[in-house]
């Protein structure tokens, strides 16, 4: 199953679902726990528990009582609990009551040297940046503190991931019941993401708009059967760059060639350069002498005259999958017709830029928002490109991939991108299966030809195979999310 990430609305009816729980505290019983043993294995790491120091920031809401109820627990076994309240009035009465009975110290501002801080300046009920006074208590941590955040990193939105300036920048985050949307859309601020059982069921409404993600064992990577041959895998037809400016067609057909073992054709004016590089690729300069193919990919480096407008034309006038990309994006921009409505699998791949320009707005804060309200609007699937790449189908469902990395952001990347998952639309597979599939090897060949060091997308295509070659044989060894401190 994809992991389904809730807004902070679906997480309170969740929570209100589980009704004598919720009202007997015992869900907050359950979640500070999960903090205790989390602080608890980070102390673990280096020495243990006993004689450690551990600081908690306190808000004014249920985030800081679990915090509370946590710090108690750690203090009862042998850590040193510094509180600091920055509403004392509105800290949770319980929680503050336990902290002290189990020997914890409120205190105005926290001691140096300490092992670790538990965030719990707000969860899901926290609204724009940290406020100056917990702000200070952030900026004066010792750089080696191990900072675990309750629910979420105080200073980022839940449900947008928007990364508020002051906000708190997390090793740990620790969560209850369902991973929030903050934590895949501001995944690099949130450390390792540690979901805490409590209890409470899954709220999903049928209807509703969903942001999930797969798992590496749920990309399931088409390999040929035994009945196949280079037609069965399906053609892709790539019509990018010119003779001129040869390298998006060389990038864009070269990942389609590592990316299915079935069939690329090329069209266009960069024929000659297109074989030279990848000698198996059916070249024509014309659509009429193409061939035939079981889906496009059209724009990187095509240009936007008005040969491009009738090429592009053409092929979204055809029933075949079409994936539109770069240049085609901007003809599209200013002729939404071509694309909207269209009845075969569409697969628009805008970066933030040519986003603006389809839409007239900015993507602004709430991604999530912006690409399904885009992809609902014009009945097509769009991926919009990021180190948090995101793909919506009509339906409101989004499906968000962290890359773990920022590599992949080099010239050239977004045509190897669209090679790639052109070749899974060829194959039959949903634009939106393809793109979100695609996004995945395609951050996986950035680390694996990175491995720390910039990269262009030469590289990048060049570790495309190995990349597949994990996801398609079960065995991605790479952990992806290793956010930078
Ligand atoms: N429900 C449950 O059973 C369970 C809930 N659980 C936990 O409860 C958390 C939700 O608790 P919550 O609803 O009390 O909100 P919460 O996030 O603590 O903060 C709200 C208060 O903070 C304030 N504030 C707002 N913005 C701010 C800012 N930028 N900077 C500073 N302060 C700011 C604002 O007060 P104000 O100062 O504006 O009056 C507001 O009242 C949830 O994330 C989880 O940890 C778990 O125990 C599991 C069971
Ligand atoms: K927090």
């Amino acid at each position: 199953m994809p992991t389904r990430y809730l807004t902070a609305d679906e997480v309170r009816d969740a929570e209100r679902a589980s009704g004598d729980l919720l009202a007997s505290g015992t869900l907050m019983r359950r979640a500070a726990h999960g903090v205790a043993q989390a602080v608890a294995a980070e102390l673990n790491r280096a020495g243990g528990c006993y004689g450690r120091s551990v600081g908690v920031v306190v808000g004014a809401g249920d985030n800081g009582g679990d915090a509370l109820f946590a710090a108690a627990e750690l203090a009862r076994r042998g850590v040193a609990a510094h509180a600091v309240l920055l509403a004392p009035e509105k800290a949770h009465p319980a929680g503050l009551r336990a902290f002290r009975a189990a020997g914890g110290r409120v205190d105005d501002a926290l001691p140096g040297g300490l092992d670790a801080v538990i965030d719990g300046v707000v969860g899901i009920g926290g609204r724009g940046p940290l406020r100056p006074a917990a702000a200070t208590v952030f900026a004066g941590l010792d750089p080696e503190t191990v900072v675990v955040a309750v629910d979420l990193p105080s200073g980022i939105e839940a449900d947008t991931g928007e990364v508020h300036d002051p906000s708190v920048r997390a090793d740990v985050t620790v969560t209850f019941g369902f991973p929030r949307r903050a934590h895949l859309l501001a995944a690099p601020r949130c450390g390792r993401v540690v979901v805490v059982d409590i209890g409470v069921g899954d709220p999903l409404q049928p209807d509703a708009r969903q942001l999930i993600s797969y798992s590496d064992a749920e990309i399931d990577w088409p390999v040929p059967g035994p009945a196949d041959d280079k037609y069965t895998q399906g053609v892709v037809g790539v019509i990018a760059g010119s003779h001129r400016y040869p390298g998006a067609a060389i990038l864009a057909a070269g990942a389609a060639v590592t990316a299915t073992s079935g069939m690329t054709r090329y069209v266009g004016s960069a024929h000659a350069e297109v074989v030279s590089h990848f000698p198996e690729v059916v070249a024509a300069p014309d659509l009429a002498d193409a061939g035939r193919v079981q889906a496009w990919v059209v724009g990187p480096g095509m240009g936007t005259d008005a040969a491009a407008t009738a090429l592009l034309r053409t092929v979204l006038d055809s029933d075949l999958p079409v994936l539109v990309d770069a240049d085609a994006l901007t003809i599209v921009s200013n002729e939404p017709g071509l694309v909207a409505g269209r009845a075969a699998p569409t697969l628009l791949t805008p970066h933030a830029g040519e986003f603006a320009r389809l839409t007239g707005a900015e993507v602004g804060a709430d991604r999530v928002s912006a690409v399904a309200d885009l992809a609902a609007r014009w009945g097509v699937t769009v991926l919009l490109k990021g180190r948090i790449t995101l793909v919506a189908d009509p339906s409101g469902r989004v499906v968000g991939n962290d890359a773990g990395s920022s590599w992949a952001a080099t010239a050239g990347a977004g045509d190897v991108l669209a090679g790639i998952a052109g070749s899974l639309l060829a194959v039959g597979r949903s634009p939106q299966e393809a793109g979100a599939w695609a996004a995945r090897v395609h951050a996986h060949a950035a680390l694996l030809a990175s491995r720390g060091a910039p990269i262009g997308a030469s590289a990048l295509l060049a570790a495309l195979r190995p990349a597949i070659r994990e996801f398609a044989t079960g065995r991605t060894a790479t952990e992806t999310h290793t956010p930078p401190r």
